[in-house]
């Protein structure tokens, strides 16, 4: 039966399984007792088919849409425009198609006729800086006149059509006509009503049958449908009435300044408004994989499409199902996941018991008429049959289905789904969700797991401890006021280095509604920024005072980013932060103790190299910030350029370990499941933290990413064993090690990670754990600590 299986059904690997492979193992399936319902909650072939076909067309669409812009373009000419009685009414001048057509369209020349982004956002009466106003009855009006951004779902089906398809059932099928026949020959022989109990027994069962399958089935649907709410729950930053806040996607209307971050989501239509090195992947829309870039001149975003590099604000156009992004929603409402190895084990054991049943079924039939007829034959009758033969015969038959129908275990792979999805909902109640049922039941076979550092054996909540500026090693914990730092550093390297926070950041600091302070951002930027106001800086006139000319947002290829500001007295003047080692090998000069530019000579070069380690070696996350004047001609197009620095400083961010980790990462090993820490952070600051959390033993390798790339082969076959650390990571890099362990080494991997840089290798896993830290990316949004996954993935492995 092993070599069965496996034949047949063993190439279904949990993930990525093709299509062929998905559709022939069902084939295979068709014998067995009703395979809609077995295959009810995996995945929907023929509506993926649909979404694909749509993908295509988006894609044809939007290259038609560019083409005519394109020629339109060349003869601008003005079009005339009505706008509806009830817009105008509610106090708008533009209605919900004709922005669905803008955008959607890529049509240009009617953004131009409505006067680009900024006529648009003017006739959705919202302002660019501060967002729509909420008064409530201005929100109900927009929401009546533009819609709100839900998709519609199917309808839930009710509990006759569980009834209904449970009724579909071939053997059922076959019994029900058993039971007709038994009733009409049983009630002409014997008459009523003695005649008519064998076929009303028959009826009582298959009635019983069905109600408890359509029962079942039908509250198995009502939880999944609190599931897929569940999983659609997501938040994002939006402007409304001059202050940021967090909404949820659902509230989302026309008019609406939404900020996009690399990993989000865009959640509806909208048009650019400002932002940099903005890249969007289209993907999951037209099935392109080139990211596109999007700028002023290319301003159209799209819902469902997702923000590979760079941030935006944008303003959003059209929601709901007007976008593209919710006709494929609606169609892949239904689609659940692929099925899981288990499941297609079960179904192999299922198949081949069904047959086996049927074999034996025919066999008994077989055996039982012989017995009939020899017996007729020794009476001599054998050419006459009566109506208690048939009667006989039937019985004979009913017999046979029994078999068939007691046989088949088709609830098998179902009970399987059924505790998966109990799995998921325990998860759930403890705030970690679960978007793929496979994800239970693979992260109870994990033999590895590589985690990231940053927020899963870490707190993530970061702070300035330690800085190193000017030369001079400042403790910053002792400081609740700042005055020793600014006491020990002359005026103008604190200028400069509180120029360089406030400018150089992703993160921004602003006043909520109860008058506030609130810095948003990721944990490092909200650390340097609060160190910034520590230091006395005032982060709104510090960004009035210059003009940002260009941002290189971080990502974590480079590991720094970038910017260059107009400074108040005319002159340019870049700005760089990031990972130490690699900002300091761009620096040839430094701030010396009194403030002054002096070149970097080996004597500091080693003291500012012995402090960074000394910094790591704490477990603190270390971070170089230079700047650089730069010439006036300075092209916008260029990257910032990236040498001749002057280092400002170096701080060391604390980031606490997770209590329980050590445990956690104790009951792994004794499981016999490796840990491994793949982070992007400096090689000592990780070293520190894996031997904190017990990751990194004495025998154990720890390496960073750019010596693991130049490995060969046979040099990855001998490390990778023993490979406990690895550090300065690229996503590549990550993605390479897990391939690996996955491909050469057979383990089932997980990976935690934030979605953000750990994508690919989140996707490379069997079983990827997003955190939800960074990004809101829908397939991972998973928040969850590593104790989290250690508990269920034992709990999950052992029961
Ligand atoms: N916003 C930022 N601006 C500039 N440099 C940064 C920023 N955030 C992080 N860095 C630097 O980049 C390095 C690596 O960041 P990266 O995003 O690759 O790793 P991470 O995801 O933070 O770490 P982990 O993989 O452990 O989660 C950090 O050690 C830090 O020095
Ligand atoms: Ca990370």
């Amino acid at each position: 039966m092993e070599d069965y299986i496996k034949e047949n059904y063993g190439e279904v690997k949990p993930k990525n399984s093709s299509e062929e492979a998905l559709q022939r193992w069902r084939k295979l399936c068709w014998l067995v007792k009703n395979p809609k319902r077995r295959f009810r909650f995996t995945a929907n072939l023929s509506k993926r088919f649909e979404a694909r076909a749509i993908q295509r067309s988006n894609q044809e669409k939007l290259r038609v849409a560019v083409l005519v812009s394109q020629a339109a373009l060349s003869f601008i000419q003005g079009v005339s425009y009505t706008v509806p009685e009830e817009v105008k009414d509610a106090g708008f001048q533009i209605c919900g198609d004709e922005l669905g057509s803008i955008v959607e369209g890529h049509n240009l020349r009617k953004l131009k006729v409505h006067g680009a982004v900024e006529g648009i956002a003017k006739k959705l009466s919202t302002s660019t800086t501060d967002g729509i106003c909420t008064s409530a009855d201005l929100l109900s009006r927009r929401k009546e006149i533009y819609g709100i951004n839900k998709f519609i779902e199917s309808p839930s089906r009710g509990f006759w059509i569980f009834v209904w398809e449970a009724l579909q059932d071939t053997t059922l099928m076959i019994l029900g006509v058993c039971a007709f026949v038994s009733l009409v020959v049983g009630i002409m022989t014997e008459g009523w009503p003695k005649g008519a109990h064998d076929g009303l027994g028959i009826v009582a069962s298959i009635l019983l049958v069905v109600f408890v399958t359509a029962t079942s089935d039908y509250r198995q649907s009502l939880q999944f449908k609190d599931l897929d709410k569940e999983k659609k729950k997501i938040t994002v930053q939006v402007t409304r009435n001059g202050y940021r806040q967090k909404i949820s996607i659902y509230d989302l209307l026309p008019g609406d300044i939404v900020h996009l971050a690399i990993g989000d989501q865009v959640p509806a239509d909208g048009l650019f408004l400002s932002g940099f090195s903005l890249l969007i992947d289209e993907s999951s829309l037209t099935g392109e994989s080139e990211p596109i870039n999007v700028t002023a001149e290319n301003p159209f975003l799209l819902s469902g499409t997702k923000v590979r590099d760079g941030s935006c604000k944008m303003v959003i156009t059209t929601v709901g199902m007007r976008t593209q992004w919710g006709k494929l929603m609606a169609t892949l409402s239904e689609g659940g996941d692929d099925e899981t190895p288990l499941q297609v084990k079960l179904n192999g054991v299922a198949t081949i018991i069904g047959k086996i049943g049927l074999f034996f079924a025919v066999i008994t039939f077989a055996v039982l008429v012989q017995g009939l007829y020899i017996r007729k034959l020794g009476e001599g009758s054998q050419w006459s049959w009566s109506m208690d033969d048939a009667q006989e015969m039937l019985e004979y038959f009913a017999i046979a289905v029994t078999i068939v129908v007691v046989a088949v275990p088709e609830g098998l792979p179902l009970a399987v789904t059924l505790s998966l999805a109990f799995a998921m909902k325990k998860m759930m109640n403890d705030k970690a969700l679960v978007r793929h049922l496979a994800a239970c039941e693979t992260m109870g076979s994990a033999t590895t797991i590589c985690s990231d550092k940053t927020g899963t054996l870490t707190t993530n909540h970061m702070t300035v401890v330690k800085a190193c500026i000017c030369g001079k090693i400042i403790e910053t914990e002792s400081s609740k006021d700042g005055s020793n730092i600014c006491s020990e550093v002359s005026n103008s390297a604190l200028k400069i280095l509180i120029q360089s926070i406030f400018n150089n950041t992703g993160g921004e600091i602003v006043k909520n509604e109860d008058g506030k302070i609130e810095i948003l951002g990721t944990p490092t930027e909200t650390a340097l920024l609060e160190f910034g106001l520590l230091l006395g800086g005032n982060f709104q006139e510090e960004r009035q005072s210059s003009r940002l000319v260009k941002v290189e947002p971080f990502n974590s290829t480079k590991k720094r980013m970038g910017v260059v500001i107009e400074l108040p007295g005319k002159g340019l003047r870049a700005h760089c932060k990031g990972a130490s080692e690699i900002i300091l090998a761009s620096c040839d000069s430094f701030l010396n103790s009194s403030g002054e530019v002096v070149p970097l000579d080996e004597a500091s070069i080693n003291h500012l190299n012995d402090t960074i380690d000394l910094f790591a070696n704490e477990a603190l996350r270390t971070l170089c910030l230079a700047y650089k004047d730069i010439s006036d001609e300075y092209p916008a197009e260029t990257p910032i350029p990236f040498e001749g620095y002057t280092c400002v400083g170096i701080v060391g961010i604390k980031d606490p370990v997770r209590p329980g980790v050590k445990e956690s990462v104790a009951i792994c090993r004794s499981a016999g499941i490796t840990v491994r820490m793949v982070t992007g952070d400096n090689i000592n600051t990780a070293k520190a933290i894996a031997r904190e959390c017990g990751i990194l033993t004495d025998d154990g390798i720890a390496i960073e990413g750019p010596v693991f790339r130049m490995k060969s082969e046979a040099e990855l076959q001998e490390i990778i064993p023993k490979l406990q650390v690895m550090a300065r990571s690229s996503p590549m890099d990550k993605h390479t090690l897990v391939k690996h362990l996955r491909t050469t080494f057979q383990e089932v991997v997980a990976v935690t990670g934030d979605g953000t840089n750990d994508a690919p290798a989140l996707h490379e896993a069997d079983i990827g754990l997003a955190m939800g830290i960074a990004g809101t990316e829908v397939i991972f949004s998973y928040c969850c600590s590593i104790n989290y996954l250690l508990k269920c993935g034992l709990t999950m492995g052992t029961c």
